[in-house]
């Protein structure tokens, strides 16, 4: 316990910016290969990896395809990464905050260890974010985030708005024993993979975040209640029967299939200006 103290207070020694407590450092060679195994990467990929540490996971990434861009805001782990990777002239070292920077132009998948202080900010940002270009991925997060993102049916707004564009699935679960220091909670893998026909038409991400948070404001609310604000009565029992959905269902219990049937209903049928605003 004492020789992990000192490796910690050694981390943090080299700290730049707010988040030194999400430095929980990958040690386990089945977990890293099993992470990377689920990744499914392709040579000509372009790999983003959010959070590079020491590198643990970099090199496996980098055997595997053309571009690997690592990104770490901890100057320490960044000149340690530089020096690792001096021979490897495809494997991009950045340092800088993840929330500040943009995301690269071009296709990527994403692999990464993230900082669990800002699980949600990266998330947003990458599988939120219109004109993101994220094709798949996976991220080891905390096992309730996992768990929280991938629920069906979901009772967030930001989980549902991910889920119309992507494909959210919780794999294994890693012991926190598996880090160093190891976190106050297990951990997991969330696989990430952009649906062929998001679930909702392209640009109105804004619109059905709003659409969500407007219903889900009272979750235990009959469906067909909640939407009377918005739907004339004859809108409302078509788009009801469209998205098989009961009148009086809880809009909590709706499923990412009724969600993107009803959204899609509004914005088909009902005058903009009828629709819930963020
Ligand atoms: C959970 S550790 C993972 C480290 C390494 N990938 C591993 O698995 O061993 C998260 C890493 O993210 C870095 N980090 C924290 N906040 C960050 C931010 N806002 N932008 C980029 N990197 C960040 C930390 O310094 C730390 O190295």
């Amino acid at each position: 316990m004492r020789k992990q103290n000192k490796k910690h207070r050694a981390v943090r020694k080299h700290i730049t910016g707010p988040n030194f407590t999400a430095q929980h450092l990958l040690h386990n060679p089945g977990t890293i290969r099993k992470l990377i195994d689920m990744a499914r990467l392709q040579p000509a990929d372009t790999v983003l990896e959010i959070g590079a540490g020491k590198g643990s996971l970099t090199f496996s990434i980098a055997e595997l395809t053309r571009k690997v861009i690592a990104v770490e805001i901890d100057a320490g782990f960044v000149q340690t990464l530089r020096d690792k990777a001096a021979s490897f002239p495809h494997i991009h070292i950045i340092q800088g905050d993840i929330r500040r920077m943009r995301l690269p132009a071009e296709p990527f998948c994403v692999v990464a260890n993230i900082p669990f202080s800002i699980t949600t900010a990266i998330l947003e940002k990458l599988l939120g974010a219109e004109g993101s270009m994220l094709q798949s991925g996976v991220l080891i997060l905390e096992k309730g985030a996992a768990q929280r993102f991938t629920r069906n049916p979901n009772p967030e707004p930001k989980p549902l708005l991910w889920s119309m564009y992507f494909r959210l699935d919780m794999k294994t679960v890693i012991p926190r024993t598996h880090f160093a220091p190891p976190p106050s909670v297990d951990a997991a893998i969330l696989r990430m993979v952009r649906r062929d026909r998001p679930l909702i038409p392209a640009g109105k991400g804004k619109h059905f975040t709003a659409f969500a948070a407007y219903l889900l404001r009272e979750p235990r609310l009959m469906v067909a209640n909640g939407l009377r604000g918005i739907f004339t009565p004859a809108q409302l029992k078509h788009s009801l029967q469209l998205a098989k959905a009961d009148r009086e269902q809880p809009v909590a219990s709706l499923s990412l299939e009724q969600w993107a049937s009803l959204f899609t209903s509004m914005i088909g049928h009902v005058a903009s200006h009828r629709w819930p605003r963020g």
